[in-house]
């Protein structure tokens, strides 16, 4: 009979080392710890066995073997060449649920069923050899047994060879519950986090000092239109152009100094496009290195309702050209330019002919089509850079960049024929308009100039309508 046969379990036996006296490692270093343990403890025990054999001259020193093993904190399950229980330590009770009297002589599938029935169990290699010193070590590996009240148990498993050439296989198992445990908490909050930033309605990142994105979520993917891994090896600025690169560049500095920053850019996505996002972000530590870590919201939505706010706060609604405050800061504007650099400005005041009659005889409507042609054929008349705008009522301004008087009194000719051939939805069928024309004197300002055009255009009303006139003291080229 083989010592670890006889390897009984010891009645009411308490041993010094339960298996909550594991190093710490053993659980928290993971499963890579827990196996070289595994495989140092069945070593030892192995050694201990083969030594104790020799001392004695014999390898059947039942009583040194079953104190040992009653020592050991693992669980030590012995298997003979016929796949059945021969012996059962203290430990291992403690982890079945079994005494060792209710498992001696079952097989083995009765603790470990997945692994004794497995294709590349080892069992069989260890056994065949002729000697513990010629069985292969063999790795340690997870398997599942079941516990004697039937539930499952995750268990690290090595397998050694015990002393005799009808040796037994010795399996040294310890349980994996509380490490598997961890693991699973971990698992847990890792996918919690990852829930957490995948949900989060804008983009998230993590970047580095060095500037490599180091976590971010799917969203910045199917956003950005980027893959994970040329995101892995993009610069944030990349995602930038012109202007805005720079502007974050010294947000990101700002944010590694003083701990936080946001700030509006485009991002540039894949495509070429370009998309307004609103960035927030803050520095954190982790494990004693900085980062920057942030979001950025997709504000297409606003920035294209501040759009439509300011189109619509600076459109004449019934015509759609510029109302009398945009253009009154484009007259600025230019008049400002034309003092600057000394160029050429002039201004056009259109105003339609008796337009009072055409409301009272065809109603107000006829006279909003009306108002709405006159501005569609003036607009085919004027150049890129002229800001037609309406000054009030059936009062319209051509603003003239880069034109002289002549130019001015040209182009407003021109717009006049264009009204007065045009065929408007009135009975009539015509409408003809009046205008004034004054080019930009240094020093004058806008009211100056606005004074001078309207001057002229009382005079083209004055001399009868439907005609240019240029303001008094004009000089003709
Ligand atoms: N349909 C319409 N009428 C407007 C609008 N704004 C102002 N008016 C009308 O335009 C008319 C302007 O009349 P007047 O200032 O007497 O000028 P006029 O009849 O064109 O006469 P002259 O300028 O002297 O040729 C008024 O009856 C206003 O009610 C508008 O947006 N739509």
């Amino acid at each position: 009979m083989n010592a670890l046969d006889r390897m009984a379990p010891s009645p009411g036996g308490t041993e010094p080392w339960g298996t909550g006296l594991l190093p710490a490692g053993w659980l928290a270093d993971g499963w890579g710890w827990a196996a070289l343990l595994a495989g140092v403890a069945l070593g030892a025990v192995l050694w201990a066995l083969r030594e104790r054999g020799r001392a004695a001259g014999s390898r059947d020193d039942a009583g040194g073997v079953l104190s040992l093993a009653d020592r050991i904190p693992g669980a030590l399950v012995g298997v003979d060449a016929g796949g059945r229980i021969r012996s059962f330590n203290p430990a291992a009770e403690r982890l079945f649920g079994y005494r060792a009297q209710q498992v001696v002589g079952e097989p083995l599938a009765r603790l470990l069923p997945d692994f004794a029935e497995a294709g590349d169990n080892p069992l069989r290699d260890v056994l065949s050899a002729p000697g513990p010193d010629e069985a292969h070590a063999e790795p340690a590996r997870e398997v599942t047994g079941r516990h004697a009240d039937g539930h499952p148990l995750p268990l690290g498993l090595t397998v050694g060879r015990a002393p005799g050439a009808d040796g037994q296989a010795i399996l040294l198992l310890h349980d994996r519950s509380l490490q598997r445990a961890m693991e699973d908490a971990l698992h847990r909050e890792s996918r919690f986090a990852n829930v957490v930033i995948n949900s989060l309605p804008g983009i998230f990142y993590l970047v580095d000092q060095v500037g490599c994105f180091r976590r971010w979520n799917r969203n910045l993917e199917q956003v950005s239109g980027y893959s994970e891994e040329e995101l892995e090896e993009l610069h944030p600025l990349e995602l930038f152009r012109g202007e805005d690169r720079d502007h974050v560049a010294r947000a990101i500095r700002e944010t590694f100094e003083t701990g936080s920053s946001s700030m509006e850019a485009d991002l540039v996505l894949k495509s070429g496009a370009r998309r307004p996002y609103f960035f927030t972000s803050f520095r954190v530590e982790l494990d004693g290195e900085r980062y920057l870590a942030g979001m950025g919201l997709d504000i297409s939505h606003r920035r294209h309702l501040e759009e439509e706010l300011t189109r619509l706060a600076t459109t004449d609604l019934l015509t759609g050209v510029a109302n009398r405050m945009q253009f009154e800061q484009d007259l600025a504007r230019e008049v400002g330019k034309a003092e600057r650099y000394g160029r050429p400005l002039a201004l056009i005041m259109l105003d339609v002919d008796h337009f009072k009659r055409i409301n009272d005889s065809h109603g107000h409507e006829s006279g909003d089509l009306v108002l709405q042609e006159v501005v569609a054929v003036a607009g085919t008349r004027l150049r890129e850079v002229d800001v037609l705008a309406r000054w009030g009522g059936e009062e319209f301004m051509v603003l003239a960049p880069e034109t002289d008087g002549h130019g001015a009194f040209e182009l407003a000719e021109r717009i006049r024929q264009a009204i007065e051939e045009h065929a408007y939805p009135i009975p009539e069928g015509t409408v003809t308009g009046s205008f004034g024309v004054a080019a930009y004197r240094p020093g004058e300002g806008e009211d100056g100039l606005l004074r001078r055009t309207d001057q002229a255009l009382y005079q083209a009303k004055e001399q009868g309508r439907n005609q240019v006139a240029r303001a008094e003291r004009e000089e003709v080229p």
